[in-house]
């Protein structure tokens, strides 16, 4: 190599930056003329290079300016990086991420790495991952969910703490910041449903009377801990090596005393939790070893996992189920207060449900049901694409969208901004329409569309609406927390619309949610302010 270099340049010293340059560009002349299908559209210079969408995914509008092309191009396939196309097709989902467990994540989730500890979430390795997730599968369990919501159980009573919290915001007409809430709710409900020990969210600065700067002024402490993890997936898209690279950097940088104290007090914590399951059980404990058996870091033990990697995967689902959980529960609280139709229509329903003989189970609410989904729809938790590559394997060397092959070693990904908002589908796709997702003409009745604007022939798009919908993400590698994230939800939203809190003058301060389209998606501001008009 050295030889050739010496060769070049003593050959003629003034045409060596010419050769150098046309050295250089043949892989991109390449690229641009040969590798993509030369009839797929393109994002600009994504044939050449994938430095625009790592521009658009580090500036968080990955998800508006593919959708922006896409529609621009009136194409379900689009060119994003050399080797790599956003899927904006419902019809796809089944072949990317459910037909035989679906296409592998690609490299890109290294980047979601606890420093040596594969999670469950970035691990590529089926086998790796299946281990540790049927380890902790049976606490999805639905009966044990249920428990859990009664009135003395971890989901019932963080749900009640945390409407006395918004009661009393209302009752002293001072403005609550409903991320906040949402956060200290869903951090204590996944800590207390999952490692048995509630991490303290809703009461950590309940001494402060609501009226106090302080208690307006604190935020959630694991805050720091969860918008730097949420921060750094602005970067996940880069090579493994820039990524490291870059967040080394990024740490030096942003190191200030809020973010440290906060990463240690996650790190006491999941110690503590850690500490309570390695004790050794005696008989005058025994109940309670019985019981703590049964939680999250316990069971990846029993399964044979170190106890630090249990630590690491212990810290890493607080913030996958804290953070996601809380945007979701924020947006459908934020619309329920912009639209007191439907508001109204869900308090009848609720009130409805509660004069019945036979309690229900929230989840069977028709009206509340698509309030969730609705939420769902246009809570933007994981906005960008879910990125799987297309398997060298025979079965899918035929892989298609929309009559296109895609070959294999291809980067393809759905993302929920696109999919969700499609306009076809959903008319007025950024509008909250719970009315939408009835059926039938009966069932648009239950929906109130006189309340809330849907008409009758929405409803027969129903199936298609429902293939459009990736909140969870799909498949085998669907997020494994749903079933928690969903309970938390439906308690939640029934339990604060039937105290009335949201009546007589709650409004928002922002007039509308604006995010940031991190793999992770962020609230801007990390705040949401409703207030009371007298
Ligand atoms: C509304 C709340 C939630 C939303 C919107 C959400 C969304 C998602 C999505 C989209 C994925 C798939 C990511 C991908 O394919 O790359 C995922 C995976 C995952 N989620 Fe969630 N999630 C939520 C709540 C939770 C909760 C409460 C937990 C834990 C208790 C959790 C734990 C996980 C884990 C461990 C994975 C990785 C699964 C795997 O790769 O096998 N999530 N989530």
């Amino acid at each position: 190599m050295a030889q050739a270099w010496r060769t070049i340049s003593t050959a003629n010293p003034t045409k060596t930056p010419v050769v150098l340059l046309l050295i250089l560009l043949i892989p991109s002349v390449h690229r641009l003329y040969f590798a993509p299908p030369r009839h797929i559209p393109a994002i600009p210079l994504a044939r050449l290079t994938s430095l625009p969408l790592y521009a658009i995914c580090y500036l968080g509008i990955e998800g508006r300016v593919l959708r922006h092309y896409h529609l621009k191009y009136n194409t379900k396939l689009l060119i994003v990086g050399p080797n790599s196309v956003s899927v904006s097709d419902p019809a796809a989902v089944r072949g990317i991420y459910i037909t035989a467990g679906g296409f592998p994540k690609d490299d890109r989730y290294r980047n979601f790495n606890l420093g040596p500890v594969v999670s469950i979430f970035s691990a590529i390795d089926t086998e790796y991952r299946d281990k540790r997730a049927k380890a902790v599968a049976p606490l999805f369990a639905p009966s044990r969910l249920r428990t859990a919501s009664e009135k003395d159980g971890v989901i019932g009573s963080s749900v009640a703490e945390f409407v006395d919290q918004f009661r009393a915001f209302k009752q002293a007409g001072v403005k609550v910041d409903i991320v906040d809430l949402c956060a200290r709710l869903s951090i204590d409900v996944v800590t207390g449903y999952l490692l048995g020990e509630k991490y303290g969210g809703l009461s950590e600065h309940a001494h402060f009377p609501v009226e106090s700067r302080e208690r307006q002024d604190l935020k959630l402490s694991a805050n720091p801990f969860i918008m730097a993890i949420v921060a750094f997936s602005r970067f996940s898209l880069l090579p493994s090596w820039v990524f490291k690279l870059l967040y080394s950097l990024f740490t030096h940088l942003n190191k200030n005393e809020e973010v440290v104290t906060s990463f240690v007090k996650l790190d006491q914590f999941t110690n503590r939790v850690m500490g309570n399951v390695a004790r050794p059980p005696s008989s005058a404990v025994k109940a309670r070893e019985e019981s703590a058996a049964s939680f999250y870091q316990a069971r990846l033990l029993q399964a044979g996992i170190s106890p630090a990697e249990a630590a690491a995967q212990s810290k890493a689902i607080i913030f996958a189920g804290a953070d996601s959980t809380a945007v979701i529960l924020a947006t459908i609280l934020f619309h329920l207060v912009q639209n007191p139709n439907a508001r109204g229509r869900l308090l009848k329903e609720i009130r409805g449900s509660k004069e019945n003989v036979v309690a229900q189970d929230p989840q069977s609410l028709p009206y509340l049901r698509a309030v969730v989904k609705e939420g769902l729809r246009l809570g933007m938790a994981n906005p960008t694409r879910l990125t799987r590559v297309v398997p060298a394997s025979s079965s899918a060397a035929g892989f298609n969208v929309d009559g296109v092959h895609v070959s294999p070693r291809t980067v393809v990904g759905c993302a929920a901004y696109l999919l969700h908002h499609g306009p076809d589908l959903f008319p007025e796709p950024f509008a909250f329409r719970p009315g939408r997702w009835f059926q039938n003409e009966k069932e648009v009745q239950i929906g109130e569309k006189s309340l809330d604007g849907a008409n009758d022939g929405e409803g027969l798009y129903r199936p298609e609406m429902d293939r459009s919908m990736v909140p969870f993400g799909a498949g085998l590698r669907s997020c494994i927390g749903k079933a928690l994230a969903q309970q938390q939800l439906y308690e939640a939203v029934f339990a604060l619309v039937d105290s009335e809190v949201l009546e007589d003058g709650a409004r928002t301060v922002q007039q509308k949610i604006e995010m940031k389209e991190w793999f992770n998606g962020e609230i801007k501001w990390h705040k949401l302010e409703v207030d009371w008009v007298r």
